[in-house]
């Protein structure tokens, strides 16, 4: 048995989940062959109350236990924060684990030559644990790919399905809240930057490894009013906050916008607080992936998953170029709201 220490980092929604899983599946770990040591877990107040089954959960405010790890799961939000703590990891030759999308966009320039040697792992930064990072680094980079669309925000599906149920958009926003789905700054979610950040670190992975984050065209939902939702749906529509990648005059372009989406539009079908995807290669055909995009038990399993493939030997996502193909516009036929 191998032994292989863990640092955590943060220990919120997300960190509780994932606290959680590995108590649960040890028996697994220990089947790869694996002795999971706990060495730390960092949080900013390490006497708040937390609901986890893990026993005696180390938890502690001084980072240095970081530099006695394996592998570091980064799960704290932010930007400069958590980049200050995972550098050093990865230049130390360490993986890392991280659901941090705002990190990943915001700060690629420093994480990138990482991702490019397989530490760097990131599953559940992209539609929390539902699999979309896998098959686009994996099965799907065989085809030529065309274009992508969909939802990648919980938080704003969760809303703007219950404004279709009548609600208050600050009633739903609270209850998304709640419910562990939105940013520690709303603002990411409602206002369409979550969804960006998620659409850059797509864009990277499949289509162009140096896409700019500023480059991402945003708008969210934050202005939609009810009486849209409604004429929508007396219309047989829905109104969605669609994230796009598609090729215009030989190049890659990424827009998140509200769009109205037919009611049997496939990603329109995706429930309450859920995400959908659809991906167009040009040899695999039109892709449909859907599940959890937010809230602890769903990302913690995308983070764990990240942990089992590097167990079983599987590298980190690594950003490819593909050229942009054949011009396409999915979206023709839906509209910007
Ligand atoms: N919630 C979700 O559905 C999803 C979240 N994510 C991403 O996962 C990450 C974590 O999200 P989530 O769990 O919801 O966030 P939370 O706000 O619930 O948890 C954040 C954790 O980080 C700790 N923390 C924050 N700032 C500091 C600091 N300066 N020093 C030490 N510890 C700190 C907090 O400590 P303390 O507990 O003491 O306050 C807390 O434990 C984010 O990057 C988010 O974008 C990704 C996919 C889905
Ligand atoms: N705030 C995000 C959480 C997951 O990434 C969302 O609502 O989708």
């Amino acid at each position: 048995m191998q032994t292989l220490r863990i640092g955590m980092i943060g220990c919120g929604t997300v960190g509780t989940g994932v606290l959680d899983i590995l108590h649960r599946q040890r028996a697994q770990f220990e089947a790869l062959g694996f002795d999971l040591q706990l060495k730390g877990v960092l949080v900013r107040d390490a006497s708040k109350p937390r609901e986890t089954c893990f026993p005696n959960a180390p938890l502690v405010t001084e980072k240095d236990f970081l530099n006695e790890v394996d592998v570091v799961i980064e799960v704290m939000g932010g930007v400069q924060r958590p980049l200050d703590l995972v550098l050093p990891a990865l230049q130390a030759g360490k993986v890392v684990i991280t659901a941090n999308k705002a990190m990943l966009a915001e700060r690629w320039t420093e994480l990138k030559p990482f991702a490019k040697t397989g530490q760097l792992y990131y599953e559940a930064a992209v539609m929390a644990g539902t699999p979309v990072i896998d098959p686009l680094s994996g099965i799907l980079r065989s085809s030529q790919p065309i274009a992508l669309q969909a939802i990648l925000n919980g938080t704003c599906n969760y809303i703007l399905t219950q404004m279709e149920k009548g609600k208050d958009y600050q009633q739903a926003l609270k209850e998304a809240q709640d419910l562990g789905y939105a940013e520690a700054d709303p603002t990411l979610d409602v206002g369409g930057f979550d969804a960006a950040h998620k659409l850059t670190v797509l864009a990277r992975l499949a289509f162009d490894p140096d896409f700019p984050y500023a480059d991402v065209s945003v708008r969210g939902i934050d202005t939609i009013p009810q009486d849209a939702v409604r004429k929508a749906l007396d219309n047989d529509q829905r109104i969605r906050l669609i994230g796009s990648i598609y090729a215009e005059g030989g190049q890659w372009k990424a827009k998140v916008a509200p769009r109205l989406l037919p009611m049997d539009h496939p990603i329109a079908r995706a429930a309450s607080g859920r995400n959908a995807m659809v991906f167009f290669g040009d040899e695999c055909g039109e892709i449909f992936v859907a599940g959890g995009g937010a809230g602890g038990a769903v990302t913690a399993s995308g983070v764990v998953g990240d942990l089992i493939n590097y167990l079983q030997g599987i590298l980190g996502p690594k950003p490819i170029a593909l050229k942009a193909g054949t011009p396409s516009d999915p979206f023709e036929d839906l509209p910007e709201v």
